[in-house]
């Protein structure tokens, strides 16, 4: 039997509310830390991809979920990932439809990482997510300029109509940001402001996963 241990793994956690830049955030440090680490030593996870599977809901049903609840969230599956991950084995990660409101078909085949970056609304509300994480972060941009950028997102990209977002957002995305995210901003190490182009954020960021791994 091998005795080879695993490589390390560091999971950095990005959170805050919809729209906030989160992805920005991510997919910003991704880019700019592939060059000095190797593409295939850093990935992005995001949290969307665990939303329940909700297959067997008809589409009326599905619309009226509340996804801004930490109910919504398949955690199971996410914790069974990032320990996974963490020994060094690959997991196939579930696609999620916005514009169907559940689960596709296919799966993203991950392989183990050195850093995977976790970004989504409830990562930090939920205490064994918390203590898979080695640093964790809380984008804090207004909630009115997240509204905005959401309204625009969600019309482009996820096939909504400018008055389903806004009910949704009065409904359940608002209340569970009160109730549930932004309480959650207690346990980050960094709180970033403004959102996804904070250029010294990112490079505070990306100077910490170095010194994480021992590279500067
Ligand atoms: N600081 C910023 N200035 C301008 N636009 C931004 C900023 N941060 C994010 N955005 C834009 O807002 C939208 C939502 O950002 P995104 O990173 O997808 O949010 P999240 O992942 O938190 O839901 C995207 O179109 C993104 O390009
Ligand atoms: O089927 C779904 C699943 C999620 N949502 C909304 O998505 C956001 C989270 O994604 P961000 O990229 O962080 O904005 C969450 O606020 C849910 O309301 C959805 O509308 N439908």
């Amino acid at each position: 039997m091998s005795t080879l241990s695993p490589m390390p793994c560091i999971i950095i956690a990005v959170a805050g509310a919809s729209a906030s830049g989160k992805s920005l955030i991510a997919s910003t440090v991704h880019r700019e830390l592939c060059d000095e680490l190797g593409c295939e030593e850093i990935g992005i996870i995001s949290e969307d991809c665990y939303y329940k599977d909700q297959s067997h809901l008809d589409f009326a049903t599905r619309v009226q979920t509340n996804y801004d609840h930490p109910n919504s969230m398949d955690r199971d599956l996410l914790i069974r990932h990032l320990k996974a991950l963490k020994a060094g084995q690959a997991v196939d990660i579930p696609k999620y439809s916005y514009v169907e409101h559940t689960r596709m078909q296919e799966v993203t085949h991950f392989e183990p990482k050195k850093v995977i970056i976790l970004e989504g609304i409830l990562l930090l509300t939920d205490e064994r997510v918390r203590n898979e994480i080695s640093l964790s972060l809380f984008v804090d941009a207004p909630l009115d300029i997240c509204f905005i950028r959401r309204l625009k997102r969600d019309m482009q990209e996820r096939g909504r109509s400018m008055e389903s977002v806004i009910e949704q957002y009065r409904k359940t995305v608002r209340p569970m940001f009160l109730q549930f995210i932004e309480p959650s901003k207690q346990y980050a190490d960094i709180i970033i402001p403004r959102g996804g182009k904070n250029r010294i954020a990112i490079n505070m960021l990306k100077a910490q996963i170095l010194h994480l791994l021992g590279k500067k």
